[in-house]
């Protein structure tokens, strides 16, 4: 599957045809006969669509995709986002007509739960063309920079609904980059949050691809989520790992996983109305490549599963060798171990069609075969006996499987099938179960069931420049670093200062021995007798409440630690494990407190970051916390480092009471319905000697904006001045601006 454009993407003709031309393809190009001589239902091939609905098929996947989103968050925070669309913007693109044609107003995707989830069916003219689609736009961008909105192609949004996750399930997400699906499934964990409250399952989100992992994780931070770990591994050899509950003395069973998403890698057919280069790419080549690397991905999944489990395959293709056969090869396998499980019930406004009982297999060049007998010696090195349906096919209820066209609603293809575990298939279930096993089953460490693996792909579209800057940002010392820069008046003297990143732009390290295996060094747990805990716990006024044994550091030798990361208990555990360093972590935790290195030891070293202050707040005392007025909020989101004396009477009162150091600004929106807000705001401040600054990067400061109605682009500006003006000063490092890789 490959990455979508972003929101700010410029799709101008002129761009179009530069693009399709350096690609060697023009865009009108949409036609590819091996591509309809396979699906097309002509008594020949595949039948997928019937015959009367053909040309309408076509019609949609050469057509454009309607551009749609998610709202995301907590159940409590997404449904505030979302009536501000409802009452805000919904109204004032209700009745736009563009050259006398009336323009459809963005709509809720109908099968979507809870109406989160939108699409704008008016295409790009609308926005270039309507004053008021160009706001709703400048919105959506502000929105999902800092995460509140996920741009997520609709049938994308599918398997993560249909998986059903809940707070306290385990959930391995097998071939997660770039992450939108990883997203849903960390939103679900999420949904029914409480204040001071975090969840007791987590999501393992593994990709087999380093670059992608990393792009993972820059989108997965925005969720602040201290119930992440993403792993770097082939999902077909994902690790067995021994992980202690804690359940009962000597409880030490093997890592096994309530819920599995099995988003493979394919040819990704489904998705040419995004991806056009498919038009002319495709041939059957690609989904023969993939079958066996998608078998072994689905067993691998189906053996890390619990008895009782539910697992979801799901691929962006129409080929029934990479669907249907893939299904139809695991349960042949399992032998009733695994079960289709009959999903008509879910998402029932979802338009779908079952999965197919018979299909052909194609050769690379066209020919096609009714079954494996057919298949000519020289061919069987590429078409395998498991691509065709078994002779058993009609008892595996392959119309469980959900088929989903662009026609049927306009989206582009998916095929989705969810799975049960109903009995054991391994050692590791026989031995949870209480089987007794013997020598042999006992000493097989993993278990797995080795598929020959023919291809894998990886897709990776990020090129190296991207990948420096995304793991640049995501080094410990430098994620998306506030504007703790210019401190008006004080700067020389106070130190709210950001010091310049000392890794960024060395090379890769490698894996450490002793640490976890983890290219950027090991991840080390922090005692909750830590001194620097105790004294940032002091500070803040931590409430006894506050697992002050949930941190950690990258770092083997800076116990002290310059970034502390907040895990979740479960998350602990894990990383307890004997055998953790089996694991290739990228990355886990959210960032909770971060050291400044500077001179001025009249401020207390350690400050909030905002990533970590939504899981922190719950356990934060008064003693550093102000309750500001909305004017106050508007000065500092609009002003570089606004001088304490300029803010409302009280807030300036309690922050002249206040040793320099961070603080947190909290603001309850309820005494102004017109802001459409709910929620408490809560952001940190560095509190110098006569200033303040808010410690935001420059999209969340945007974001804030926008919703107390503030232009952030003059303090940008300044800024931006400020910074070049001191370019070889230390306070002056600039923030490094990641460009968020664009998503699923
Ligand atoms: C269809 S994409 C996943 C999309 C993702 N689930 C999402 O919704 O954003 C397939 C992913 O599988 C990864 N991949 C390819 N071969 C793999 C393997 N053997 N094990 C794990 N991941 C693999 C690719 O790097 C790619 O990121």
């Amino acid at each position: 599957m490959r990455s979508k454009p972003g929101w700010r993407k410029k799709s101008t003709k002129k761009n179009r045809d530069a693009e399709a031309e350096k690609k060697g393809y023009k865009e009108l190009e949409k036609t590819n006969a091996a591509f309809e001589a396979y699906y097309k239902t002509n008594g020949q091939a595949q039948s997928i669509v019937p015959e009367e609905e053909w040309n309408t098929f076509l019609e949609f996947l050469r057509a454009e995709l309607p551009t749609t989103f998610r709202v995301t968050g907590t159940r409590r925070t997404a449904n505030e986002l979302n009536q501000a669309i409802r009452s805000r913007y919904i109204p004032l693109l209700t009745n736009i007509v563009i050259d006398d044609k009336p323009v459809e107003a963005p709509t809720n995707i109908p099968w979507y739960p809870e109406g989160l989830g939108w699409q704008l069916l008016s295409g790009k003219m609308a926005i270039k063309r309507s004053k008021e689609f160009k706001g709703f736009h400048r919105f959506l961008v502000a929105e999902t920079e800092v995460g509140n909105i996920s741009r997520q192609e609709a049938v994308s949004m599918i398997p993560p609904l249909l998986l059903g996750v809940e707070p306290h399930h385990l959930v391995l997400d097998m071939c997660a980059a770039p992450g939108s699906k990883t997203a849903q499934l960390v939103e679900a964990l999420h949904a029914n949050d409480e204040p001071g409250q975090i969840p007791s399952g987590l999501v393992i989100a593994n990709d087999a691809d380093s670059r992608r992992s990393y792009m993972l994780v820059h989108q997965m931070r925005r969720l602040q989520s201290p119930c992440l770990v993403v792993t770097n591994h082939e999902a077909q050899h994902f690790p067995n790992i021994q992980f202690d509950l804690g359940l009962a003395p000597g409880d030490r069973s093997k890592l096994q996983f309530d819920r599995v998403l099995c988003d493979v890698p394919c040819s990704g057919d489904g998705t040419m109305r995004k991806n056009a280069p498919i038009w002319t790419s495709w041939h059957m080549g690609n989904a023969l490549g993939l079958h066996t690397t998608q078998v072994s991905i689905l067993m691998r999944g189906c053996q890390l599963l619990q008895v009782g489990g539910r697992i979801v395959y799901s691929t962006c293709s129409m080929n029934p060798i990479e669907n249907e056969a893939v299904i139809a090869e695991v349960l042949r396998r399992y032998k009733g171990a695994v079960e289709l499980v009959d999903a008509s019930a879910m998402l029932p406004e979802l338009k779908r069609r079952p999965g197919l009982h018979s299909w052909k297999v194609g050769s690379k060049d066209g020919r096609l075969f009714e079954s494996y007998d057919d298949v000519p010696e020289a061919d069987r090195k590429f078409i395998r006996k498991s691509n065709f349906a078994p002779e058993n096919v009609a008892e595996m209820h392959l119309e469980h499987c959900l088929r989903i066209y662009p026609h049927l609603q306009n989206t582009g293809a998916f095929f989705v099938a969810v799975l049960e575990k109903k009995a054991a298939i391994t050692a590791v279930d026989r031995a949870k179960a209480g089987v007794e096993l013997d020598d042999e089953e006992a000493a097989s460490e993993t278990d797995q069931q080795q598929l020959e693996v023919t291809a894998t792909t990886s897709d990776s579209s990020m090129t190296d420049a991207q990948m420096e800057t995304v793991k640049r940002a995501l080094s410990p010392a430098t994620v998306e670093e506030p504007d703790t820069k210019r401190l008006r008046g004080d700067a020389a003297s106070d130190d709210a200062t950001t010091p310049a990143d000392s890794d960024a732009g060395k090379p890769e390290k490698k894996a450490k021995t002793g640490g976890y295996n983890n290219p950027d060094g090991p991840f080390t747990l922090l005692p909750g007798d830590n001194a620097s805990v105790q004294e940032i716990c002091d500070f803040y006024g931590f409430s006894e409440a506050f697992p002050r044994d949930q941190l950690l550091v990258r770092s083997e030798s800076d116990q002290n630690g310059k970034t502390m990361y907040f895990i979740s208990s479960t998350v602990k555990k894990l990383l307890q494990a004997d055998d953790i360093s089996r694991f290739k972590l990228v990355h886990t935790g959210v960032r909770a407190f971060v050291r400044n290195e500077g001179s001025n030891e009249k401020a207390f070293r350690y400050r909030i970051q905002a990533d970590g202050l939504s899981v922190l707040a719950p356990f934060l005392s008064a003693a550093r916390k102000v309750n500001a007025q909305l004017e106050d909020l508007r000065i500092i989101v609009q002003k570089q480092n606004p001088m304490i004396e300029d803010l409302t009477t009280h807030t300036k009162e309690r922050l002249d009471s206040m040793q320099p150091g961070c603080s947190i600004l909290e603001f309850d929106p309820a005494p102004y319905p017109d802001l459409d807000m709910f929620e408490t705001i809560r952001v940190p401040v560095w509190r110098a000697r006569v200033s303040v600054n808010l410690l935001l990067n420059k999209q969340e400061k945007r974001s804030l904006g926008f919703r107390i109605g503030v232009d952030t682009t003059a303090a940008e500006t300044a800024a931006a001045a400020a910074v070049s003006s001191n370019d070889n000063s230390e306070a002056a490092t600039p923030a490094p601006e990641t460009q968020a890789p664009s998503a699923q």
